[in-house]
């Protein structure tokens, strides 16, 4: 069966699932000439993609020197957080690398979670060299997004229309639907992708990843990314149900 849009990998297993995405991640990075700008998840299910991306071959086969980590979206909490999404990427990736890529994360101290917002879309700005986006020049050489049981990607939550349909800054503050604030891409930088990765792993995201593959419900916050460049959804068995057949 073909997705609605997107190309569909399913392999087997946890295991395979970091060692695609890992490898995936490492041959894009290859393949490009001067800086490489790669989008991360936060949450669970990447954490393993980073752990196998920090152990040979293919940390050693990156000039991480070249590389702008961008994270998609932040728990606004302090960065040593156990919600932190940075704390996350530092402990599975970050930390074990030969040479420090340039790490690009959500301002937490000093700051009320709007000022947080400016400030981060300021850097990716200047990460950028410019403060507006052109389809032929996208901001992410790779973006990889994790996609929630309820269909939100980053920290994009079904049914906040008003943040679902900003098309104007590329970070929001998110102050509603979760237990604490958040900081989030939008959809015209998270779109502004030569290729976008969601990664889906587990049985509890089953159900979910049909009606976004299916077409049967366009308003899930994921289904309604449209990169400008490849659209790839990774996942293992576990998740993709009767699209495995
Ligand atoms: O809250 C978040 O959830 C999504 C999905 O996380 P997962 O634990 O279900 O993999 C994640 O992509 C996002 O970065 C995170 O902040």
């Amino acid at each position: 069966m073909k997705p609605v849009r997107g190309e569909l990998v399913v392999v087997p297993d946890a295991k395979a699932f970091a060692e695609y995405g890992a490898r995936l991640f490492a041959e894009e990075a290859a393949a490009a000439r001067g800086r490489f700008v790669a989008g991360l998840a936060g949450g669970s299910t990447p954490r393993a993609l980073y752990e196998r991306l920090a152990a040979a071959p293919w940390r050693d086969s990156i000039d991480w020197t070249r590389i702008d980590l961008v994270l998609g979206d932040e728990r606004f909490v302090a960065p040593d957080d156990d919600k932190s999404n940075v704390r996350m990427i530092r402990d599975a990736l970050t930390a074990h690398l030969p040479a420090a890529p340039r790490l690009h994360q959500v301002p937490f101290d000093g700051m009320t979670v709007d000022q947080a917002a400016a400030a981060y879309q300021q850097d990716l700005a200047e990460v950028h060299g410019a403060a507006t986006l052109d389809p032929s020049r996208p901001f992410f050489d790779l973006c990889l997004l994790g996609m929630g049981d309820d269909g939100h990607t980053a920290s994009l939550l079904p049914g906040q229309d008003d943040l679902l349909g900003e098309r104007q800054r590329w970070v929001i503050p998110v102050t509603k639907g979760r237990p604490e604030a958040r900081v989030t891409l939008t959809y015209p930088i998270l779109e502004s992708a030569r290729v976008v990765v969601f990664l889906v792993s587990g049985a509890g995201k089953r159900d979910m990843l049909d009606r976004v593959l299916s077409g049967s419900d366009r308003d899930v916050p994921a289904a309604r990314l449209r990169p400008v460049g490849r659209l790839i959804w990774l996942a293992d068995r576990d998740a993709a149900g009767r699209w495995a057949d």
